[in-house]
C-alpha cells in the first residue's frame, strides 16, 4: 500500500538511506555538486548517525526499509528521496540527472513489487530527456509544487503537469542557478511544508515565488547560512512533530518552528549533509496517512 497526499501527514511507512557500502569502490565516486567538493563522509560517521535517525523512526512507530544494495558503481545511496515520489496512491519513478545515480533506483525496486497493479500505479517517463527528481516535488494540500532546478528540467515539469494535472493542481517553481549566485541543488533544499498550515522557505532560491505558496502558508524565513546547512530540510513525522538538525546554525529555524507548537527532535546530523542532503532528501516516504 503507497500513499501521500501531503508533506505532514503521519508518516507510516518509509524508505531510509543506505550508508552501509557507502564508497566502498573509490573508482567510482563521482563529485556530483557544490558540497561534496569540501570532501566526502567517513563511513564510520554515517553509520553512526544514520543508525540513531533510523531509531527515532522506529521509535515512533514508523516502518523504516533500507534500500538494497545495487553495486559498487552505485557509489551513493544515501539520499533514496530523489528517486521516486508517492504522488496520492501513484509511484513515480524518477530520470536521474546524474550518471552515478541513473542505477539507484535498483535498490528500491524490491519495496515496489507489491504495489497493486489493477492500474498502472508506477509511472514511468516516456523520454530519457525527461529529467525529474523526488526532492523537486512536493506534494500538499492539493498542490504539487515542481522546481525546476540543477536536477529537474522543463520536460519533467511538463511530464508532471500531463499526467498528475487532472488530479492536482501543478505548481511550477523556478529555482536560481548557480549562475545566480544560489546553490539551490532541490526544492527541498529551499521550501517544506511544515505543521498543519506553515513552511520553511528560502526566499532567495526562487526567480518568482508562486502565489500559491504566499497564499498557503505562514512562512518561516530561512537565511542563505541557514540554506547552506539544509535548514529547510527537515522531515515531518506528523502535523506535529518533526526531525531536524542539532548543528548550531540550524537552531534558531528550530526555535521558530517550536514557536509554532511543532515538536521538533534534534538530531546531529552532519555526514550526510557534506554530501547535499539532510532528513528529506534522506528519506523517501511510501506511506503517509492519518
Ligand atoms: N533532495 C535532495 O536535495 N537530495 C540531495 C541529493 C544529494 C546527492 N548526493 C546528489 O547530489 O544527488
Amino acid at each position: 500500500m503507497i500513499k501521500q497526499y501531503s508533506e505532514t501527514e503521519q508518516l507510516r511507512k518509509v524508505i531510509v538511506g543506505r550508508y552501509e557500502n557507502y564508497a566502498a569502490a573509490q573508482a567510482y565516486v563521482e563529485v556530483v555538486n557544490e558540497d561534496q567538493k569540501n570532501g566526502l563522509p567517513q563511513q564510520e560517521q554515517l553509520k553512526k548517525e544514520f543508525k540513531a535517525f533510523r531509531q527515532v523512526l522506529a521509535d515512533a512507530g514508523v516502518e523504516v526499509l533500507v534500500p538494497a544494495y545495487v553495486a559498487p558503481f552505485v557509489y551513493d545511496q544515501l539520499t533514496p528521496r530523489d528517486l521516486g515520489m508517492v504522488i496520492g496512491e501513484k509511484f513515480l519513478l524518477c530520470t536521474m540527472a546524474k550518471r552515478s545515480r541513473r542505477y539507484e533506483a535498483a535498490g528500491i525496486f524490491p519495496y515496489l513489487q507489491n504495489i497493486p497493479s489493477d492500474s498502472q500505479r508506477i509511472i514511468l517517463p516516456d523520454s530519457p530527456t525527461c529529467l525529474i527528481e523526488g526532492g523537486d516535488i512536493i506534494i500538499d494540500k492539493g498542490n504539487i509544487y515542481v522546481a525546476v532546478s540543477q536536477r529537474t528540467n522543463r520536460e519533467g515539469v511538463e511530464f508532471l503537469k500531463q499526467r498528475f494535472g487532472s488530479e492536482f493542481n501543478v505548481v511550477p517553481v523556478e529555482a536560481q542557478t548557480l549562475a545566480d549566485g544560489e546553490n539551490v541543488l532541490h526544492l527541498d533544499c529551499m521550501f517544506n511544508p511544515i505543521g498543519k498550515n506553515a513552511a520553511l522557505i528560502y526566499e532567495a532560491g526562487f526567480k518568482t515565488i508562486p502565489k500559491e505558496i504566499t497564499d498557503t502558508y505562514d512562512l518561516i524565513s530561512v537565511t542563505k547560512a541557514q540554506q547552506q546547512e539544509l535548514a529547510t530540510n527537515v522531515l515531518s513525522l506528523s502535523q506535529q512533530k518533526l526531525i531536524s538538525r542539532d548543528h548550531e546554525v540550524c537552531k534558531p529555524v528550530n526555535e521558530l518552528i517550536r514557536k509554532r507548537g511543532i515538536e521538533v527532535v534534534e538530531l546531529t546530523f552532519d555526514a550526510a549533509p557534506a554530501t547535499g542532503g539532510s532528513f528529506r532528501c534522506c528519506t523517501l516516504p511510501l506511506l503517509r496517512e492519518a
